[in-house]
């Protein structure tokens, strides 16, 4: 059995506001492993952000428990308001938790290496050993030519090179990523992408990504849970959230990490499928791994006189894995469809139907 170095159990947090109140969190429970990098994506407001300040309570859950790394932080099973870890020890057990931030909150009258030195102020190193401390993580994340700059004359990765080398200062076994890509580039999100997937491979840094691209997902989280407001949708590894993705807003997000939501749009409207007739339908394949080799479409005919008429085709990497998606129109008998729809979800291959009749 695997052994969480996050677990959040049945999580509530509600906001009491004059007379509103705003279930920001609704029973939310997820187990992260060591060594994961966990994508929570989700819209603004879908309550990502309080549900990671959970993890070091920085948000005091209304309801439920927190357990990071063996040790019980909050459990609200018991007492009226819950029992919480005490104060000194939720002091030494954050400093194990890494932080970053969309808008970096470095400090704009420090220097690079101060602004890294700051965060070991609390730290038992030395003055000489603090120092090749900081320079040893500018050197990690490609600055050390930079540490005497401020902040101000970086660039936004830079900037945020610059809050992960923070981040590492006292050795996290965690690092929480909160939009730490939103405000950058493409370009410069896969140069921060890629740095936290070398931190996670080179110090099997556990690492929560919470994000509103599922692209960010896509590129490094092997794990992923889909939030809408202040519930989890769905939750699995990435690979088969991509490939069997049940909610609406999941398949949203992954056509738009695909790129998918574009062609999606057009050839909804193109006659073919305008025009659907009876005996057709227009679906969707998703299929993963050592399925992609199987000659689908001819096999669909011979077996079933079944024809597929391949409107839209894509494979994506993932994890190493290729995801293949095709856009259909298959035609034939009512009998041979559905003998060739079970076929398909036999073979592991995911079938949608975007439209036509159910056969
Ligand atoms: N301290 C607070 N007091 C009252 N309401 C809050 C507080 N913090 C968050 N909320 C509300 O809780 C809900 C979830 O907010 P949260 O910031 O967790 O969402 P999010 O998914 O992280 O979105 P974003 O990316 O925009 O921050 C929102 O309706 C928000 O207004």
């Amino acid at each position: 059995m695997s052994n969480p170095i996050i677990s959040l159990k049945n999580i509530d947090v509600t906001f009491t506001q004059k007379k509103k109140t705003i279930e920001a969190v609704k029973d939310v429970s997820i187990d992260v492993n060591k060594g994961d990098i966990y994508g929570i994506v989700g819209y603004s407001g879908a309550g990502k952000s309080t549900l990671v300040r959970v993890v070091n309570l920085l948000q005091v859950p209304t309801a439920g428990q927190v357990i990071v790394n063996g040790e019980t932080f909050y459990d609200g099973s018991k007492g009226k308001d819950g029992v919480q870890i005490k104060a000194n020890e939720l002091r030494n057990r954050r400093r194990k938790i890494g932080m970053i931030f969309q808008h970096f909150n470095l400090l704009n009258e420090r220097t690079v290496a101060e602004n890294v030195a700051f965060a070991l102020q609390h730290s038992p190193l030395k003055a000489n050993e603090k120092k090749a401390k900081v320079a040893e993580l500018l050197e990690l994340v490609e600055l050390s030519d930079r540490a005497e700059q401020f902040p101000s004359q970086l660039s936004g990765g830079q900037k945020q090179r610059v809050a992960i080398a923070r981040a590492l200062a006292n050795d996290p076994e965690i690092l929480i990523s909160d939009e730490a890509t939103s405000a950058l580039d493409p370009k410069t999100t896969n140069q921060i992408l890629s740095l936290l997937k070398k931190l996670n491979e080179k110090y099997h840094l556990t690492i929560l990504l919470i994000t509103h691209e599922m692209e960010a997902v896509k590129e490094i989280a092997n794990k992923v849970a889909v939030m809408q407001q202040g519930v989890v949708l769905e939750k699995g590894s990435t690979l088969d959230i991509f490939t069997k993705p049940q909610a609406a807003l999941t398949k949203e997000f992954i056509e738009t990490a695909t790129n998918q939501d574009k062609s999606l749009a057009t050839i909804e409207e193109s006659e073919a499928v305008a025009n659907l007739q009876a005996g057709q339908v227009f679906a969707r394949l998703t299929y993963s791994g050592n399925t992609t080799n199987e000659p689908l479409i001819t096999a669909l005919y011979q077996k079933y006189e079944v024809v597929a008429n391949i409107l839209y085709g894509n494979v994506e990497i993932l994890q190493g894995t290729e995801i293949g998606s095709l856009l259909v129109i298959l035609s034939g008998s009512q009998d041979g469809l559905t003998s060739a729809l079970k076929n398909l979800a036999d073979q592991g291959i995911h079938v949608e139907i975007l439209k036509g009749q159910q056969a």
